[in-house]
């Protein structure tokens, strides 16, 4: 992509703050968690020790990783008002909006007293967002009531495993699990900022979270994983997805799942799970939409330079796994708990409240007119 000169719109390029938790783009394409590469922690790593790693400064030892799973675990279950809350939302809801409800449901349920909660607050959401949008979408879809407290060690094992009604192959969960750590944090992203600018505040943790999910249901943000889906998934071959594409571009349409606002050549989050996309598309024996993916994501840098952000590739991956692709984004949102959590501890811990200036724009001088006088 050619470089851009950098205005203030968008807040593009500048500095909002410090963190010890991230690095995008640092050397032009690299990422990086509290220092630990994200191609050695996708290859290495379960997504609870990466959690850990986030929210608790440090990778665990085997008995610190044993105990926060075993946490993890023990803290599944739902409140009988929760679930009463999620059976009244319909079944054609947004499951992003159902996340935002859960979530702040669960505030009013388990409120955040005192910031010297906030590790058990964050580890109880993260243990229990894969059972607030599972508990709904079996509800409204199957008419079941599932069990929140399954035996899954993994989060990802215990989302697929509640989604289904059985535990996942162990293709699935290795799946899940890179996908978890691929998502889990990314510096000062629309959803993370929002977080900050709410603890800026002094909020309470279910509020940040909210409002995060909230920035990234958009498709420009979280949301283009669903957006990336719903535009490929009725290409039935490599020269339909050339001659739809080169019409979009021609129409300057926006393509989802290209483009980043900080990466500049490559988000190194795409190797990674186009790797993972390639071996579920052998699994089921695909020939037609991982051919349909490689295609559209030669002729956008072909025509634009524009490469595939993390989202592009995890369409593909989570439709070979079977998930409705509207339970794509609060995927996301179970991994990313992790990094929004983590910098809402950064920001209080140093706070200023958030609260940038303004370029005013508008009248110099309105004079009142009365309302009988007005056109
Ligand atoms: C996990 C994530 O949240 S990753 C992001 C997921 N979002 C998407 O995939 C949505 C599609 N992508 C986009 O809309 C954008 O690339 C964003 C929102 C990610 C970044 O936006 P910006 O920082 O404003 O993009 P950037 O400054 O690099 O844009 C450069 C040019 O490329 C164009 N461009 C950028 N992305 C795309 C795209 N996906 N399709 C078509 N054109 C694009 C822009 O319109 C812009 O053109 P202009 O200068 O004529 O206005
Ligand atoms: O950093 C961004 O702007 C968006 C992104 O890729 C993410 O949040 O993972």
């Amino acid at each position: 992509m050619a470089d851009k000169p950098v205005t203030g719109a968008g807040l593009r390029g500048q500095s909002a703050g410090t963190t010890a938790l991230c690095t995008v783009g640092k050397t032009g394409s690299g990422l990086t968690y509290r220092g630990f590469d994200i191609k050695e922690l996708a290859e290495k790593a379960k997504f609870e020790e990466v959690a850990y790693l986030l929210l608790k400064g440090k990778l665990p030892n085997q008995s610190e990783l044993d105990h926060y799973i075993r946490k993890l675990k023990s803290l599944r279950g739902l409140p009988e008002a929760l679930k009463t809350v999620l059976e009244q939302i319909p079944k054609d809801a947004h499951p992003m909006d159902v996340m935002r409800t859960g979530t702040s449901m669960l505030g009013n349920l388990e409120t955040e007293e005192s910031f010297d909660e906030q590790q058990d607050v964050a580890d109880r959401l993260l243990a229990v967002l894969p059972s607030i949008i599972c508990y709904w979408y079996r509800f409204s879809h199957d008419g079941v009531r599932i069990d929140t407290q399954t035996d899954d060690n993994s989060v990802g094992g215990h989302f697929l495993n509640m989604l289904r009604g059985e535990p996942a192959s162990e293709l699935h969960a290795r799946v899940m699990n890179v996908s978890l750590i691929l998502y889990a944090e990314h510096e000062f992203n629309a959803s993370t900022f929002t977080a900050r600018v709410c603890a800026s505040t002094l909020s309470d943790m279910h509020s940040c979270v909210t409002g995060a999910i909230g920035s990234l249901r958009g498709p420009l943000h979280g949301g283009a994983n669903e957006a990336a889906m719903a535009m490929i998934e009725d290409w039935q071959s490599p020269e339909e997805a050339e001659s739809k594409i080169m019409g979009m571009l021609e129409r300057k349409d926006k393509i989802m799942g290209f483009g980043h606002a900080i990466y500049r050549e490559s988000d190194p989050r795409n190797e990674i799970i186009k790797h993972w996309s390639k071996k579920l598309a052998d699994d089921v024996g695909d020939t037609v939409l991982y051919p349909v993916s490689e295609k559209v994501e030669e002729v956008m840098w072909r025509e634009k330079k524009l490469f595939c952000n993390a989202d592009f590739f995890h369409a593909s991956a989570y439709y070979f796994m079977d998930i409705p692709t509207k339970l794509f984004t609060p995927i996301f949102v179970m991994s990313r708990l992790t990094g929004w959590a983590a910098h809402v501890f950064e920001q209080r811990a140093n706070n200023r409240i958030i609260r940038p200036s303004a370029d005013y724009i508008g009248p110099e001088k309105s004079e009142w007119v009365p309302i009988e006088a007005r056109d």
